[in-house]
Formats: structure tokens, C-alpha cells, sequence
């Protein structure tokens, strides 16, 4: 009954959601939350999705909560879940943002990335060795599961372009690291299974921002699920630390190496930077999950959608044919970088089913803020789901997958509400990369195989943590004859 910022005058998004955090985290529990949230969109613009949080859908509420010039600051889960040493990705104070953005900036900008493609292209050969040894050792055809080759790809390639480092996960066809631990014990880490079991656990509760803290404390305690996986999901942070060691070890050395985490270490100018080692963890942990789970998820929607859509195929294997030369194993950047039609599977898939489906959450200014429209008071938590701003009306047939439409003249009408990668001060920085990788990685294997789901029907279960992550996806392929 008390409701002193009025947020009552707002639908709930289920019946809890205006008394307790309770209801997120039962969504969370039924595994696609977002789903969820956007069925209550499809009635009203604004939905109260905890009793201190409502849920936008409109353009104009995406400028307000997280354009250039908006007074919000990230709020509640960021700030439960920073630590001592919180990252880019999830520091609050704006100042501290914009001096960690300007240390990796330099790395990510446009102008540099292209430095990187050989490590891209590397990975990619080795994903292609494996594939071509099952289709030989299969008597031409093999069944292979794109979701998981698609993660062993990405964690490979951050782990390279972030700091250098070989992990051997495409050669091992598993994501098993070996890591020596600070008190000098030999052990292999899980990288994937690591990061999920961690970030599954913690996105169950940290919804309860108010509680978050004496929950994780008693349920690490006690023996059952909570437990095995945030002791699983220290095996994450314990390769962090060995990865680290060995980067800054081989500074020590005087070893030159082009790489992100390089800029940590010292500046443009080659004096040392002196950052904390936890600020430099930190760092690299986002790195590490952020560019790599969301860039896996796409490349597997991406060619869940070719795959299950031939006409878009066959018109993409022909913008491939024109603007590829045969004798390349590994399609080359400069070649696919401008391809219209690659770029609009991408970007399409990224639509329907963007890895950071939920609504990010910010906090209005003490003040409070004008939002679409509504006034909302100072310190209330406020979000605009990608799941459902992808959805707007302006993306005619918007539940169905349609390259073409990225291609049509007024495709600038709804850049506004494309928001895979956030927008504005906070969005993503490792966007660019993201392209390249996926662009190489899609348009070598769209030309080099013959692939098909294994089996026709079927379809990709989904998970919900923080990124949506896509189950199992079996997939058929073929060498192409003269590839
Ligand atoms: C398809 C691939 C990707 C998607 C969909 C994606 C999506 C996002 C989104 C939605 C955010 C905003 C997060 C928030 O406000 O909480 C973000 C931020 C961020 N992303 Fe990505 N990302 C992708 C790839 C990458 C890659 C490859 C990297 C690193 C190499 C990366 C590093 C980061 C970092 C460091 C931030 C924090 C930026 C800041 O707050 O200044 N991301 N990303």
C-alpha cells in the first residue's frame, strides 16, 4: 500500500511484480524472461516489472534511459554485482567510466581493428581443420554441434586478441584450459562451462538486489545447486588470474605484443599505466565473458536462421560467390566487410534474438526524469528490453526473418530501435570486433560447406541468464566440391 513514487498507475508485468523482486526471479526460473516481459508489452508501453522497476518499449524511452545525454546511471544489478574492482562494463560513476573507456579505447578504435584480422583468421583456419577432419574421417559428412564450436571459436579469439594467448581449444575440440592456480596447483578449468555455471547462478538471484549479498552468503554455505556452480564458477576467475600472470609476465620480459590488455599495462607513449591488479582482472574477466558468449550466440542464431530460411541461403551463397575469390581458405575482411546482405543476416538474426535480450537496467536521476511521455521519480530503476524495442511496429512482420528488410531505403526509421549492442556512452565497445569475427567466420563457411540442420525441424531451446543462451545445434556438413 505504500506507494510514495506513484508506480502503481503502471500495469504490473505479472502479479507479483509490484510488491516483490520475487516475480523477475521466478521469470528468471522459467528461463526466457524476456519473452515474458513482452507479452506484457504487446498490451501497454510501460510495464512495472519489480516494485521499483518499470520496464519501456518505445524509441523514444531508449533515447531518455540510455542516449548520449541521459542523467541515468546503471543501477541495481551493476551495482550488487561490482565488486572491489569493478569493470567497464559494469562500473556506475560516469567520471570513473569515462577514464576506463579512454585506456581500452584506443585498442577498439575503428581505425585499428583491422590489426587483429590475422588472429581472427587463424582461429577460423583451425575451426575449418577440424571440421574438414570429421567430414573425412564421417566418408564426406559430419554431424557437428554449431553452438559448441561456435563458443570454442570466440573464446579462442579473445583470448588471443585480449592478451595474446594460444588456449588450444579449437585443436582439443573442448574448452578445457590448463591453469596453475596462486597457491601453485596444476588444474584444468572448463572456460565455458566456468563462466555459465557462475553467471547462471548469480542471474537467479541478483534480481533481489536487496538481498542478493545474504543469500549468496548462506546458499555458498550450503551443499546443492548454488553451490556447485559458484565453486565452478571460481574456476573462471582462477584462469582470469593465471592468464594475467602470464600476459604480465611476458611484459616483464620486454616482449612486444599487440593486444588489448597491452593498453592496461602502459599507454600510447610506452609509460607505465601502474594499474591495480584487481582493475586489471577485472578488465580482463569482462573481456573474456563479454567477448565471447554474446559473439558465440550470434553466430549461432545467425546460421540457425540461414539454415532454417534456404531462400536467404541461396542469396547469400551468391553475394559470396561474386565477391570471393575460390582460391582463399579464409575469406578475407576486406572482402566481406561491406557485403550488404551478409551484414543484413547478421543483423537480422541479431534482431529477432538479440544475446542481451533484457531491459539493462539504469537509474533516473535523483530528480527524477520525463520518459515517453511519463514523469518518474528520482532513483527508480527503468529499462528498455532489445527483445521488445526489436519488435516495434516499424519492423513490418516483425516475428518473421527477413534479411531484405535491412536493405530497403528507410531502414534509417528504425536504427533508433536497433539495439543489440546498447546505445549511447554505454554501449558496446567491442561491436566492431564482434563484426569481424562473425562476418570472416560466416562467409567461410557459407562457401567452403554444404550445411543443413540435421534434423529439419528442429528447434533451438533457449536460456536466459544475463545473455540468452541458444541450446544445442546439430547441423550436417559437406565439403563444397572445388572449395
Ligand atoms: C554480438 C556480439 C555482442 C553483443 C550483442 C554485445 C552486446 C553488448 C551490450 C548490450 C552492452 C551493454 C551492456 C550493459 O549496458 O550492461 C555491451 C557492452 C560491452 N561490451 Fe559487448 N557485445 C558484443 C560483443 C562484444 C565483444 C566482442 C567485446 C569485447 C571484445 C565486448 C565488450 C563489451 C564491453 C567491455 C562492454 C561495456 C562497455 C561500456 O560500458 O563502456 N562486447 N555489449
Amino acid at each position: 500500500y505504500l506507494d510514495s513514487k506513484k508506480l502503481r498507475r503502471f500495469p504490473n508485468a505479472s502479479l507479483l511484480s509490484g510488491v516483490s523482486d520475487l516475480s523477475y526471479i521466478l521469470q528468471r526460473y522459467r528461463g526466457f524472461r524476456s519473452k515474458e516481459i513482452h507479452k506484457a508489452h504487446l498490451q501497454h508501453p510501460v510495464v512495472r516489472v519489480g516494485p521499483n522497476s518499470l520496464s519501456f518499449s518505445t524509441p523514444d524511452a531508449i533515447r531518455a534511459i540510455y542516449g548520449h545525454n541521459t542523467p541515468c546511471i546503471k543501477g541495481g544489478t551493476y551495482v550488487t554485482a561490482a565488486g572491489a574492482h569493478p569493470s567497464l562494463l559494469d562500473v556506475v560513476n560516469k567520471e570513473e567510466h569515462a577514464r576506463k573507456r579512454r585506456i581500452l579505447s584506443h585498442a577498439f578504435a575503428t581505425r585499428n581493428l583491422e590489426q587483429w584480422e590475422f588472429k581472427v583468421t587463424d582461429k577460423v583456419q583451425k575451426l575449418i581443420a577440424q571440421f574438414d577432419l570429421v567430414c573425412h574421417e564421417n566418408e564426406g559428412e559430419a554431424i557437428i554441434d554449431f553452438r559448441t564450436w561456435s563458443n570454442l571459436f570466440t573464446i579462442e579469439a579473445i583470448a588471443d586478441i585480449a592478451l595474446s594467448h594460444h588456449l588450444g581449444c579449437l585443436g582439443q575440440g573442448n574448452d578445457l584450459v590448463a591453469i596453475t592456480t596462486k597457491d601453485g596447483r596444476e588444474k584444468t578449468v572448463n572456460y565455458i562451462d566456468c563462466l555459465h555455471a557462475g553467471r547462471r547462478a548469480t542471474s537467479m538471484l541478483i534480481w533481489s538486489t536487496k538481498w542478493f549479498s545474504s543469500l549468496r552468503f548462506v546458499l555458498k554455505k550450503l551443499p546443492g545447486f548454488f553451490q556447485t556452480q559458484w565453486r565452478k564458477g571460481q574456476g573462471f576467475d582462477e584462469m582470469v588470474h593465471y592468464l594475467v600472470q602470464q600476459r604480465l609476465r611476458r611484459y616483464k620480459n620486454g616482449e612486444q605484443l599487440e593486444d588489448f590488455v597491452g593498453c592496461l599495462f602502459q599507454d600510447k607513449h610506452g609509460d607505465a599505466r601502474n594499474l591495480e591488479i584487481g582493475e586489471i582482472e577485472a578488465e580482463v574477466a569482462t573481456l573474456l565473458d563479454a567477448g565471447s558468449d554474446t559473439t558465440a550466440i550470434s553466430l549461432t542464431h545467425a546460421m540457425y536462421f540461414l539454415l532454417r530460411t534456404p531462400v536467404a541461403l541461396s542469396r547469400l551463397r551468391e553475394e559470396l560467390r561474386v565477391a570471393l575469390d575460390d582460391s582463399q581458405e579464409v575469406s578475407k575482411y576486406a572482402k566481406v566487410k561491406n557485403l550488404p546482405y551478409l551484414h543484413a543476416c547478421i543483423n537480422e538474426s541479431l534482431r529477432l534474438l538479440p544475446p542481451v535480450a533484457f531491459g539493462l537496467n539504469r537509474m533516473t536521476p535523483p530528480e527524477g526524469l520525463m520518459i515517453d511521455g511519463n514523469w518518474i521519480p528520482g532513483n527508480t530503476l527503468v529499462g528498455v528490453p532489445a527483445y521488445t524495442a526489436h519488435r516495434n511496429p516499424l519492423f513490418s512482420s516483425s516475428e518473421q526473418y527477413q534479411p531484405e528488410r535491412w536493405l530497403k531505403d528507410n531502414i534509417k526509421e528504425t536504427q533508433g530501435i536497433f539495439i543489440p549492442f546498447s546505445t549511447g556512452a554505454r554501449g558496446c565497445i567491442g561491436r566492431n570486433i564482434s563484426y569481424i569475427e562473425q562476418t570472416v567466420l560466416l562467409a567461410t563457411l557459407v562457401q567452403r560447406y554444404d550445411l543443413s540442420l540435421a534434423d529439419s525441424g528442429w528447434n533451438l531451446d533457449h536460456e536466459e541468464a544475463f545473455n540468452l543462451w541458444p541450446g544445442p545445434l546439430p547441423l550436417k556438413i559437406r565439403r563444397r566440391e572445388n572449395c
